[in-house]
């Protein structure tokens, strides 16, 4: 496929390139800092920046029509309502984490939830110094899909591409679940699942990549 990606020269920019170039998908369009590379319209873009970005973002994807996967983090009700809209006419995969075991972890989750409903629950994330937003969007996410008032603990530190943890505790008992990416990779192939989705889906909407894992067309 022939693709745009805003965010280029960033941490997950660059992981996607590789991954893409590597399955001969061709870049015709990027966006960062620098300015813009244009060789051909996108048949879809990709956004991984700042949410400083975003509306620069929208203005490109109406330019080119294009279906849209953003995993940018830290968006305001705002840019969602824009997605909204937007979605009535091209197709979106949205999430604040492109992890197939994050999608693992939240189904764990919601199980130990379910058992345990009165359990005291807590979330830590562990992320590289790099990172700007804070909470974490996963551990943002995770907290809405429990729908439960859940504390979260966030540690910036070193190199750490991204660590979750899910503490359960009773009186009797605790449990935690945990998932590590041990790379961008992990994330970067998640995006190229959802390019692949994207080409098959005929209904236009915002996709969670949930969605995008359980094939549902
Ligand atoms: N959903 C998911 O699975 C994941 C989401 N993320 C999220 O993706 C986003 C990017 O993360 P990461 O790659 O680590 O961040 P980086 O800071 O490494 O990259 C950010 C990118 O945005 C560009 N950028 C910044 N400011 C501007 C601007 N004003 N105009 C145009 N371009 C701009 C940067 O350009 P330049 O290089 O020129 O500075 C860079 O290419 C974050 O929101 C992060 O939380 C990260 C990992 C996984
Ligand atoms: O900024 C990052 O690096 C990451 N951001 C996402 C988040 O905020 O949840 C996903 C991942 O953990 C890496």
């Amino acid at each position: 496929m022939k693709y745009g990606l805003i965010g280029i020269n960033g941490r997950m920019g660059r992981e996607i390139q590789n991954l893409f170039d590597e399955n001969n998908h061709e870049l015709v369009f990027s966006y960062d800092k620098n300015g813009e590379f244009f060789k051909e319209n996108p048949d879809i873009l990709i956004d991984f920046s700042l949410p400083k970005v975003f509306n620069t973002t929208i203005e490109y994807v109406k330019k080119y029509n294009t279906p849209l996967i953003i995993g940018t983090t830290d968006l305001d009700e705002k840019s969602f309502n824009v997605l909204k809209d937007i979605s009535k006419k091209v197709p979106i995969v949205q999430s604040y984490n492109f992890s197939i075991g994050i999608q693992i972890l939240l189904k764990l989750a919601k199980l130990t939830n379910d058992f345990l409903p009165n359990s005291d629950i807590e979330i830590i994330e562990t992320h590289h110094r790099f990172k700007k937003d804070k909470p974490s969007g996963t551990a943002k996410m995770i907290k809405n899909e429990l729908n439960k008032n859940i504390n979260i603990s966030s540690l910036r530190i070193g190199n750490i591409p991204g660590d979750h943890k899910i503490i359960f505790g009773t009186l009797g008992e605790t449990i935690g679940i945990s998932h590590r990416a041990l790379s961008r990779r992990a994330f970067a192939e998640g995006v190229l699942k959802s390019a692949l989705f994207l080409k098959k889906v005929s209904k236009s909407k915002i996709y969670t990549f949930s969605e995008v894992m359980e094939g549902k067309i």
